[in-house]
């Protein structure tokens, strides 16, 4: 494993930074591939925008602030504070244009800083500023990495367990009441031993095995027992999931992130809006506006700028002042209002300190109510979450996060309870050195070999599948451990139509459509592949569903190939509620009915990347009642674990062939 910390550190800051590198260029291809009006429509970037103010800030930085024409409002857009911009002007890929960080942005300006003076073109009208780099979220993964270094007492206990230098401990499991009686025997013993752990837990949850509902309930459990607990996961998407479980469970929950990047029917929530009930931030308000009455009125004095202040300090200013005298030349009704502009300077910092205060006041207070804050991995790292330490960290969609991402909530706890499936698929990583490096391997997958049986559980009853559906994804990825909840087991299409169709058979629970004479193609200037023929027998198969009266909200397409997702959609334009998707974009989720168009067919009998099989095992784990695979058997079976799959098919399910040239469609 890692010989010391020191190496571990620079292991995963050198893989940081590849990605970070890698990120930055692909925004640079962007740039030289899409419109302008394009990239704005996509929120990488803002076009038209002309500076309002400027000034120093921190470290006398410059600082610009800018806004569309008439003020008005912005565009939906990715940017957020802590971002790296690059503002240019009529050229946006030339490598003199300046960058700087976002420090703010509203819904009308954003204000960026930059460490040496822009060029001179940055504060003329209509610039453009660019996404360059999402660069927040990689500055508090080094940021973890770096606190680890010099860790606290409890952080110690963590990084040891994280070198593998120490095995992870545990107490007795204790005796306790379950509050979800549904909760079946396997994820109550994840409950409890996840309470018994002393510092690391990990809950395996393959396809519909209640992971969240598990996770939901060690939450639940570490809470009354007097924990402190931050719930955090990699996106917004699987955040929001757990607050809204959390919630509907009667807790305490605070979300804390952007409120754009919350769902609607969650942003009451968030940290944001609990604030604004409480008496603290009501005053913090109130002085806010004392502050900026006072602003006006300094306004109505005279500045003290060199010109008038000639050489005079502020206290020298003041003293004449109050001795209705005057000095240098300067005339006396100015020294008396640049005093009176000074007198309201330290009136006016007083005032946005107090509501400084008081707002720190109103956050301490609401997260201190809480009972579980939820954050993105991201998110807690963020100023706010400074100085706040949890007693356990729960990490949902664990398999779906760098090690780099987990370490950011870590540094803030000495437990941590992650839930996964490593056998699906790992987050996405940009850069191939850093894929291959390591990057792409996650805590959880790193840890579940190194931990013994106490600090793991397997959860083997599965919610989602018909049992002919989970039997091969079985046999395959999860040794056979998983068993079909009874109400699922035996559940097919025919229990939601009446209609029988003999290219779907309803009855079957898992169909291969082996397609003759269609093959594959590569769009020019991509690597992804496509493939028409596919795209017309997923067309037929799609129509029959219809007339058989399943919702295409209930059925997902699916295919390993973006190419392949356009020729699908163009294939498919106007059918309302389909959802066709890329496998990647399909993880954690669930329809009655997928398709899959497998895509590859060639002579050479090439797979690409359908050759890591956690791609095919989420794409085949999602469908509840009825699986549709379409694909070139002669050039799948050159792989055993897709030759096993079309065996089973053949032998267990419904195996037929089809040629999209004599298929006819609507
Ligand atoms: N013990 C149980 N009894 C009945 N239904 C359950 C049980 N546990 C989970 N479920 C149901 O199974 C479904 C999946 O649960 P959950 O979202 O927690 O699973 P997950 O493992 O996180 O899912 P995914 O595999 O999609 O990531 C939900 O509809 C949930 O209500």
């Amino acid at each position: 494993m890692f010989q010391n910390y020191s190496s571990y550190k620079k292991h995963f800051s050198k893989l940081v930074e590849l990605e970070r590198k890698e990120e930055m260029e692909r925004h640079r291809s962007e740039i030289k591939e899409l419109s302008p009006r394009e990239r704005e429509d996509k929120g990488r970037a803002l076009l038209n925008m002309n500076k309002r103010d400027e000034g120093r800030g921190v470290g006398q930085k410059y600082k610009i602030k800018f806004v569309k024409n008439r003020g008005r409002e912005l565009p939906d857009n990715e940017i957020s504070v802590g971002d790296l911009v690059m503002i240019s002007k009529n050229e946006p890929l030339n490598p003199e244009n300046p960058t700087g960080t976002v420090i703010e942005q509203t819904n009308h300006s954003i204000t960026t800083e930059f460490t040496s003076k822009p060029p001179r073109f940055v504060f003329s009208k209509e610039v453009r500023i660019d996404l360059y780099l999402n660069d927040i979220t990689y500055q508090r993964m080094l940021e973890a990495l770096k606190k680890l270094e010099n860790p606290t007492d409890k952080q110690k206990r963590i990084q040891e367990k994280l070198l593998g230098q120490k095995k992870p401990e545990r107490n007795n499991k204790p005796k306790i009441e379950i509050y979800n009686d549904k909760l079946n025997e396997p994820q109550i013993e994840a409950v409890r031993k996840s309470l018994a752990a002393s510092d690391i837990f990990l809950i395996h949850g393959p396809p519909g095995t209640g992971k969240t509902t598990t996770l939901v309930e060690a939450i639940e459990q570490h809470v009354d027992r007097g924990d402190s607990v931050l719930a955090t996961a990699d996106s917004n998407v699987a955040v929001d999931n757990l607050v809204e479980m959390l919630y509907k469970r009667g807790r305490e929950v605070v979300r804390i992130g952007h409120p754009a990047r919350v769902t609607n029917r969650l942003k009451q929530h968030t940290l944001d809006n609990l604030i604004q009930k409480t008496k603290e931030y009501q005053m913090a308000e109130k002085t806010r506006k004392k502050a900026f009455k006072l602003l006006e009125k300094q306004d109505r004095h005279t500045y003290p700028s060199g010109r008038w202040r000639r050489g005079l300090n502020n206290k020298a200013i003041k003293d004449l002042a109050d001795k209705d005298e005057t000095s240098r030349g300067i005339p006396l009704d100015k020294i008396k209002s640049m005093a009176k502009w000074l007198e309201l300077q330290s009136q006016i910092d007083q005032l946005f300190n107090k509501s400084d205060r008081l707002e720190e006041k109103a956050i301490n207070k609401v997260l201190d109510e809480a009972e579980v804050v939820c954050t993105t991995n991201s998110t807690a790292g963020s100023d706010l979450m400074e100085n706040q330490k949890f007693d356990s960290l729960f990490i949902d969609e664990a398999t779906q996060s760098t090690e780099p991402s987990c370490l950011i909530p870590i540094t803030k706890t000495d437990k941590v309870v992650m839930a996964g499936d490593h056998k699906q698929l790992p987050p996405t990583i940009l850069n191939e050195k850093a894929k291959q490096k390591g990057l792409k391997k996650t805590l959880f997958e790193r840890m579940i070999n190194n931990v013994g049986n106490h600090h793991k559980t397997l959860l083997t009853i599965q919610y989602r599948m018909n049992q002919k559906i989970m039997s091969y994804p079985n046999r395959e990825f999860y040794k056979n451990k998983l068993k079909a909840a009874p109400q699922v087991k035996r559940h097919s299409l025919k229990d939601i139509t009446n209609k029988t169709d003999s290219l779907i058979e309803p009855r079957q629970p898992i169909t291969f459509i082996d397609t003759e004479g269609s093959s594959e193609r590569q769009p020019e200037g991509s690597n992804s592949r496509q493939n028409k023929g596919e795209a017309r027998i997923t067309r037929k198969t799609i129509e029959r569903l219809i007339d058989m009266d399943i919702e295409p909200s209930e059925i997902g397409v699916i295919t390993p190939y973006d190419a392949q997702v356009d020729q699908l959609r163009q294939e498919l334009p106007d059918i309302k509620g389909l959802e066709i998707k890329t496998v990647d974009g399909f993880q954690g989720r669930e329809k009655e009915v997928i398709v899959v168009s497998l895509v590859r067919s060639n002579p050479e009998q090439e797979i690409g990347f359908l050759r890591d099989l956690r791609r095919l095992n989420v794409a085949i784990t999602r469908a509840k009642r009825k699986l549709i695979l379409i694909g070139d058997s002669e050039t799948l079976r050159t792989d055993k674990a897709y030759r096993n799959l079309i065996n089973y098919v053949q032998s267990q399910g419904h195996y037929l062939k089809m040629n999209p040239e004599t298929i006819k469609t609507k």
